[in-house]
């Protein structure tokens, strides 16, 4: 799949989940059903379960109960989730365009150059530095650009405005929104507004 194919018959659901660490159960009974197209913001206080969640979507971590598919898409197929974690990923000794090309050939499914994606993310410029030398948002934008350079449907986003200024943050919202105009799946957990319209909300409880 491209970015620019649209797979409106994909959908991802979870039944019954509960997700957790270990025994600790963080969350349960969460039902969901994001469908192509749309995107899903997770909220919640510290500690309530985001990241843990996204992770159990991801299939990084094991469900405690329940079930999460992803209707519409044949396992065969190439993978289908990019997760996007708190940290960025980002080896100080690999210039920005060489870190983009090693995402690049580990994920697979080129989707757009390099080079435009960089573009994209503000970093045109700075294609040649060492990852080392970029400020904290910088990195974050250059994280983002793995998202672009390999083209997969569903995108599992945790804080990922973190660092970023209020032009990156347009700039995220707009990559967002042009993810879900082609078909696309997000579910972003966020403690900053993301200005995208139409994302639907889940609340995780603290623990208490
Ligand atoms: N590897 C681990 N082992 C045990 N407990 C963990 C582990 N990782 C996280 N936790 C705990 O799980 C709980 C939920 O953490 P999680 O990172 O999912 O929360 P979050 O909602 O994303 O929080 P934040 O808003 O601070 O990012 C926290 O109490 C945390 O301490």
């Amino acid at each position: 799949m491209t970015q620019r194919q649209v797979q409106t018959s994909l959908c991802l659901k979870t039944f019954a989940l509960s997700v957790g660490r270990g025994d600790a159960v963080l969350a349960s009974g969460i039902a969901l059903s994001v469908a192509a197209g749309s995107g899903l913001i997770l909220r919640g206080a510290n500690g309530s379960g985001k990241s843990t969640l996204l992770l159990t979507l991801a299939g990084l971590l094991e469900p405690l109960a329940g079930t999460v598919s992803l209707e519409g898409h044949d396992a065969d197929d190439a993978p289908a989730f990019h997760y996007c974690g708190h940290r960025n990923a980002v080896r100080p000794r690999l210039t920005v365009s060489e870190t983009l090309a090693f995402w690049c050939d580990l994920n697979g499914s080129p989707a757009i150059p390099l080079a435009e994606a960089l573009d994209r993310v503000g970093l045109s410029r700075q294609a040649s530095l060492d990852a080392a030398y970029l400020s904290a948002g910088q990195q974050r934008r250059l994280a983002l650009a793995r998202l672009l350079v390999s083209a997969r449907p569903v995108w599992l986003l945790d804080e990922p405005s973190s660092a970023l200024d209020s032009e990156g943050q347009g700039l995220l919202a707009a990559l967002i929104s042009t993810h879900l105009n082609e078909g696309g799946i997000a579910v972003i957990a966020s403690h900053d507004a993301i200005a995208v319209d139409g994302l639907d909300v889940l609340t995780l409880g603290a623990v208490t």
